[in-house]
């Protein structure tokens, strides 16, 4: 199955409003393509019609798509739960078809009720008579009937390629498919799967009791697999006794390789087969070959067992991990918990490199007395930092913003604000589009743009941001080549603008009150450079600037 040629179904789809193909005659033709790898990419559309509708123009890309056959876990550490986590996390859609539901936790499991053939049957055949599925992968098969049907149904909906995870015994110790459906794996799975990954016990049952104790029984049991019928064969070592490292075995029926990676010393291993053996399917699904699969699969559970070690889930012995590698940071006081609150914008700190170095201020020293003055929200703003040192930077920063419950944007640059987990960032008319940025941060993070008209605040509003930054309100040296919009331009760009406003340009103590004064609700603050950071004393800057802000917004009420 697998091997014969990576395929992409582009379909284009173009919505039409109604009533066009009578009134216009038009008659539209879509032909699906089948692309070869390496080949031209082909997408015809014939359009007949006097005229070029107005149209909305809608393009789909059929997206890699693993099918998991296999059991429900309660605790959702292993089973269909870790395949469409490690689905999830190497980006690839993940259907279910459910052979059993679990009762299980950290401790073992606790019962075991079996799905009726026929209802595997029926799940089996809703998903492959309708989804485009690239790769089946197989967990928990608790009965030969069951094996029987996927047998039939891979002959009637063939796929690109079959990884078996021949689950029988639960970490735990508990059998979850016995005797008989062993005879089922043999004669009828081994010969349709394209890899089989068994860990010790599993490969030793398939080779009917085998002991396998060494590196080198390993190899011997990869190569008896592979006679048996598998494709391919990777033998896992998880359990081989007096190991460093983690060992596993790959045989491609030419080759054998001993993959070795650090043994990660943690309890958080429940369902790290599912795991590996989903996310082998992932790679498949996405067109790699099946080394370049099985590679990426160990690293990508090392990296999670790794990323998951300290994390206490349940009381039993093997704890779950993280496929999402996101779970710490939403652990009590490590991130914020607000996403973005607009009355953040009230005094808005924007670093300057220059300003600190003229004072023999650090960045962290100087974000530390701005907070400590009453910042509310603060951007770090280097134009001319080592990439390196900006991430270092704004990973201090960042500890001092979280103490005190203050949101840290970068300015310009997403990749900073992803490498230190920053709050968000803020951009401007001339950097990466904001729907890209938002595309890349995701829905939590804060995006802010910079705009001087009411058609781009209105285009930031369609593009997903948060705030908007206007100005420069007041002429300022600060900014190079800056236009100055006044008190007049910052008040239409605030009535136009659906979002929140911040005020920026010139802006200090002597002239903060006008702005804030201009009688708009959504104007909620000023963002500052030099009126703070080009001082000896950042945090009575801050002080000052926030008593007359604060006098302002008073007096406005
Ligand atoms: C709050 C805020 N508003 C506007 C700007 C300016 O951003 P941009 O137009 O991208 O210019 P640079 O700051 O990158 O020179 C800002 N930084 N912050
Ligand atoms: C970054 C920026 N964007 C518009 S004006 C400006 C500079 C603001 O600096 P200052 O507060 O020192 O005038
Ligand atoms: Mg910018």
């Amino acid at each position: 199955m697998w091997g014969e040629g990576f395929s992409l179904n582009i379909a284009v789809s173009l919505s039409v409003p109604q009533g066009f193909r009578q009134s216009k005659g038009l008659s539209l033709v879509l032909v699906n393509s089948r692309i070869n790898r390496n080949k031209q990419t082909r997408i015809f559309m014939e359009m007949q019609g006097n005229e070029s509708p107005t149209t909305s123009y809608q393009s789909t890309v059929n997206i890699p798509h693993v099918l998991t056959v296999a059991g429900s876990d309660s605790g959702a550490g292993a089973g269909i739960q870790a395949d469409l986590k490690a689905c999830a996390a190497r980006g690839v859609y993940c259907s279910t078809v459910i052979t059993a539901v679990t009762a299980q936790n950290t401790i073992g499991v606790q019962g075991v009720n079996v799905v009726p053939e026929d209802f595997v049957a029926e799940q089996m055949k809703s998903v492959l008579s309708d989804m485009h599925v690239d790769v089946v992968k197989t967990g928990m098969l608790p009965s030969i009937g069951i094996v029987k049907i996927l047998h039939q149904h891979l002959r009637e909906y063939p796929v690109r390629a079959l990884v078996v995870d021949p689950v029988m015994v639960s970490t735990s110790g508990d059998v979850l498919a016995g005797p008989s459906v062993l005879a089922g794996f043999r004669e009828e799975l081994l010969p349709m799967a394209d890899i089989i990954t068994p860990n010790l016990k599993e490969a030793s049952a398939l080779l009917d009791g085998v002991k396998i104790k060494t590196v080198s029984d390993m190899r011997s049991a990869a190569k008896l697999l592979h006679d048996m019928g598998a494709r391919n064969v990777l033998v896992k070592g998880g359990d081989l006794p007096d190991s460093l490292d983690a060992v596993d075995i790959f045989f491609d029926g030419e080759h054998l390789y001993e993959l070795r990676s650090s043994r990660i010393k943690t309890r958080n291993t429940h369902g790290t087969g599912c795991t590996l053996a989903s996310c082998i399917a992932a790679e498949l699904a996405k067109g790699a070959s099946m080394l370049e699969a099985v590679k990426v699969a160990k690293c990508f559970v090392e990296t999670a067992l790794d990323y998951s070690k300290e994390i206490f889930i349940g009381n039993g012995p093997q704890g779950p991990f993280d496929h999402l590698m996101k779970l710490k940071s939403n652990a009590h006081n490590s991130g914020r918990q607000v996403r973005f609150n607009p009355s953040d914008l009230f005094l808005y700190a924007v670093t300057d490199s220059g300003m600190n170095r003229r004072w023999g201020h650090s960045i962290s020293d100087a974000v530390k007395a701005a907070v400590q003055g009453g910042a509310t929200i603060v951007q770090l703003r280097e134009k001319d930092i080592e990439t390196r040192d900006f991430v270092e930077a704004a990973k201090s920063c960042l500890q001092i913003c979280r103490a005190h419950g203050v949101p840290l944007l970068i300015n310009d640059r997403i990749d900073v604000a992803l490498a230190c987990d920053a709050d968000g960032v803020h951009i401007g008319q001339s950097d990466m589009p904001a729907r890209t940025a938002r595309a890349l941060l995701g829905p939590e993070k804060i995006i802010g743009v910079s705009c001087k008209t009411p058609e781009q605040a209105e285009q930031a509003w369609i593009a997903g941001a948060d705030y908007i930054g206007c100005g420069g309100v007041y002429p300022t040296h600060t900014k190079a080549n800056n236009l100055t919009v006044g008190l007049d331009g910052l008040k239409t760009v605030c009535l136009a603008s659906k979002l929140p406003v911040v005020a920026i340009g010139g802006i200090k103590v002597s002239n903060a009150r006008p702005v804030m004064e201009i009688g708009v609700p959504n104007l909620k603050g000023v963002a500052v450079v030099s009126a703070i950071f080009d001082s000896e004393c950042v945090l009575t800057e801050t002080r000052k600037l926030h008593a007359v802000l604060t006098e302002a917004t008073a007096a406005v009420k």
